[in-house]
């Protein structure tokens, strides 16, 4: 199969600072990638680079077998990439005006919005915040919300920033609970982490950033005993 993206040759520097130098990066249709590595390595900064929030030095990318510019980011890529954050912003409305919003931004017609927002809400368990204030969610419930935001925008490629180290007990695992699936629509997903119920997730390819360098390893299918 073709691949989603591939990069040949990603740099990122800071002023005198080489962040790090991947020779190639593969990225593979409605797969699901963990990203690790140490404090500091470039993780987040990897992922805000997909999305087109920081710049970096490529030496060729293509995207679906197109070759495309890295530089200025892509619109092709500005339409199937987004990056949820560790922290997500909200608008102060409701839940539902939140999840709905880049759909009624794409200009798709209420009825249409409404029924997917319907399925993203319920998707994530917040049907029930609906009506809700953002500033009053709880961390997990944020998290969630912020991934059916995404969803709902059937993205080709989601990008998570350690969505879930501000959570602990119940609201981890409903938030962990979640990545598998989605894929389960097409999206690839890499999410970046250090959390090992994450890393460890099976069927899940491992993207490690060391020394300024890009590992990948996939991991094995758990057997159920
Ligand atoms: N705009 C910037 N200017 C200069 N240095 C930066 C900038 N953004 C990030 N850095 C530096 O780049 C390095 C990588 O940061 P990044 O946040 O990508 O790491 P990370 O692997 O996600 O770390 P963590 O696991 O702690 O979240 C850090 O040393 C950081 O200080």
């Amino acid at each position: 199969m073709t691949p989603l993206l591939l990069i040949d040759r990603l740099r990122k520097d800071f002023g005198e600072r080489r962040l790090f130098d991947i020779d190639r990066l593969m990225l593979r249709q409605g797969a699901a990638y963990v990203l690790t590595g140490l404090n500091g390595t470039g993780k987040s900064t990897l992922l805000r680079i997909l999305a087109g929030l920081e710049t970096a030095d490529c030496g060729r990318a293509s995207f679906l077998g197109e070759e495309l510019p890295w530089q200025p980011y892509p619109q092709r890529l500005r339409e199937a990439v987004v990056y949820v954050h560790q922290h997500p912003v909200m608008f102060s409305t409701s839940v539902a005006e939140n999840i709905g919003y880049g759909l009624a931004a794409r200009g798709m017609p209420r009825a249409e919005m409404r029924e997917r927002v319907e399925a993203a809400m319920e998707w994530a368990g917040v049907t029930h915040l609906r009506h809700s204030k953002p500033l009053t969610l709880s961390g997990g419930e944020k998290q969630r919300v912020a991934l059916a935001r995404a969803r709902v925008l059937e993205p080709k490629l989601l990008l998570l920033d350690e969505p879930t180290s501000n959570l602990d007990g119940a609201a981890r695992e409903s938030v962990i609970a979640l990545i598998p699936s989605l894929t389960a629509a097409g999206s690839s997903v890499i999410v970046a982490c250090h959390d090992r119920d994450l890393i460890s997730l099976p069927q899940v390819e491992r993207l490690k950033l060391r020394d300024g360098r890009l590992q990948a390893r996939q991991n094995r299918i758990r057997a159920v005993s």
